[in-house]
């Protein structure tokens, strides 16, 4: 499930992050190996793709669901770096569903377990008219 072109999952995105999200319960859980163009600081990976990472899952809850939403919200716990050539856990589940909201919950961890990333994401469903307006087409 997803969009071709999306950075983080779009299997033909030549600069994307090809990460595949699988369902987990109600939840999804994905996997990423950072390299040597992801990072920030030396050896560490930049904020930005862990944010991205987050965004990315959060979204996948919903869509795992049926309902296409964009992130209104996104609030982020950087607790640990993640370096250059880790593999890190991507996984995310809902707290809350209602029909125009849904609260996500998200976090990263590196092998052995340790957490290095948390956020809780606020995801707007969208209506017909906005996802015509942004051209999204039906899920498949
Ligand atoms: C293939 C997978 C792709 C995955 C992509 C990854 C996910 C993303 O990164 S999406 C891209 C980043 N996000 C965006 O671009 C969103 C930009 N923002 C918007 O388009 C709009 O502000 C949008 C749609 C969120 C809300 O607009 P609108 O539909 O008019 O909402 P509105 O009716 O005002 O509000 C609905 C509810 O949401 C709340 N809300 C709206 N915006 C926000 C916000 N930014 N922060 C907090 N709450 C908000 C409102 O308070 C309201 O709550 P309540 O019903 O309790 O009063």
């Amino acid at each position: 499930m997803g969009f071709d072109y999306c950075f983080v999952c779009g299997e033909n995105n030549p600069h994307g992050l090809h990460i595949h999200f699988e369902r987990d319960g109600d939840g999804v859980v994905g996997y990423f190996q950072t390299e040597r163009h992801h990072m920030g600081w030396p050896n560490v990976q930049h904020g930005g793709i862990t944010s991205s990472l987050l965004d990315e899952a959060s979204a996948y809850v919903p869509l795992n669901l049926g309902l296409v939403t964009v992130t209104a919200q996104l609030n982020i716990s950087f607790k640990k770096p993640i370096r250059v050539g880790e593999r890190v856990r991507i996984e995310a589940h809902p707290t809350k569903v209602s029909s125009r909201l849904l609260l996500v919950e998200a976090r990263i961890t590196g092998e052995d377990g340790e957490e290095k990333a948390s956020s809780n994401a606020k995801m707007i469903v969208l209506t017909k008219a906005q996802k015509e307006e942004l051209g999204i087409g039906e899920l498949s």
